[in-house]
């Protein structure tokens, strides 16, 4: 099948009925977690599949289409928002970190809604002045990350959002640079996670995602 083509998922694939509970974290308000559930389910059914892009052998998934949609868009921003103020024992992060690119369509949203700073992470070469640097590899190739020097203070509470975990290389990268900075590390946020590749066990601070795929995918 061409790259251009998307395909249906399966319905074993949609296990969002309910909300990925992160170990050690408080049960979430009851009427927040219905919100969150079915607010799941719209956004799993906008979700796309695209095989063998960017490279043979991936299985891309695009999130694009939530943004088409403002309602969609809103109830995206919505589900990250309550996860963020039911999690982290009552500690409101003083900083979102967004990843370059996708990660910039969701965290300066998110920050606003939080009352936060939003600070970007960006791929090398692009931001001026002073900066620290961390190399990564991700599902399909290697990249450098860097953010500029003091935009994070000693001690700010961050959360790091991205799209999805793959490998989640880019995302231990982005946790190596906050701590680099001196910043406290609250948690991970993401839309989808791709569970075969066990992205997760790479960051060594919560990890929350509201959907999981490629399940049954092993390579
Ligand atoms: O868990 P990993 O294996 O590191 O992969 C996940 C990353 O890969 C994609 O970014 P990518 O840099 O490919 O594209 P983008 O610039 O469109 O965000 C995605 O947006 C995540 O940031
Ligand atoms: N399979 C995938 N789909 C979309 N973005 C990705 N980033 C890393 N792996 C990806
Ligand atoms: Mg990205």
């Amino acid at each position: 099948m061409s790259h251009s083509t998307p395909v249906d998922r399966p319905a074993s694939e949609s296990p969002d009925a309910a909300p990925t509970q992160v170990a050690g974290q408080p049960s979430a308000h009851p009427s927040r977690t219905t919100e969150l559930a079915s607010l799941k389910i719209r956004l799993r059914a906008a979700l796309r599949q695209f095989p063998d892009f960017p490279s043979p052998g991936i299985l891309f998934e695009d999130i694009l289409p939530i943004f088409i949609d403002p309602t969609l868009h809103e109830a995206l921003i919505r589900s990250l928002e309550l996860h963020v103020l039911q999690s982290g024992n009552g500690q409101k992060p003083d900083v979102i970190v967004g990843l370059e690119a996708r990660g910039f369509l969701i965290g300066p949203s998110l920050a606003l809604r939080l009352g936060a700073s939003f600070v970007p992470v960006r791929k090398q070469g692009k931001l001026p002045g002073p900066c620290e640097t961390q190399a990564y590899d991700k599902e399909y190739g290697q990249d450098f990350f860097q953010m500029q020097c003091g935009s994070i203070k000693p001690g700010q509470k961050v959360v790091i959002v991205d799209d999805i975990i793959a490998t989640g290389g880019s995302a231990a990268a982005a946790g190596e640079l906050v701590k680099k900075m001196g910043g406290s590390l609250l948690g991970y946020v993401f839309i989808l996670e791709l569970e075969f590749l066990k992205g997760r066990d790479k960051l060594q601070a919560p990890v929350f995602t509201l959907l999981a795929g490629q399940e049954g995918k092993t390579t």
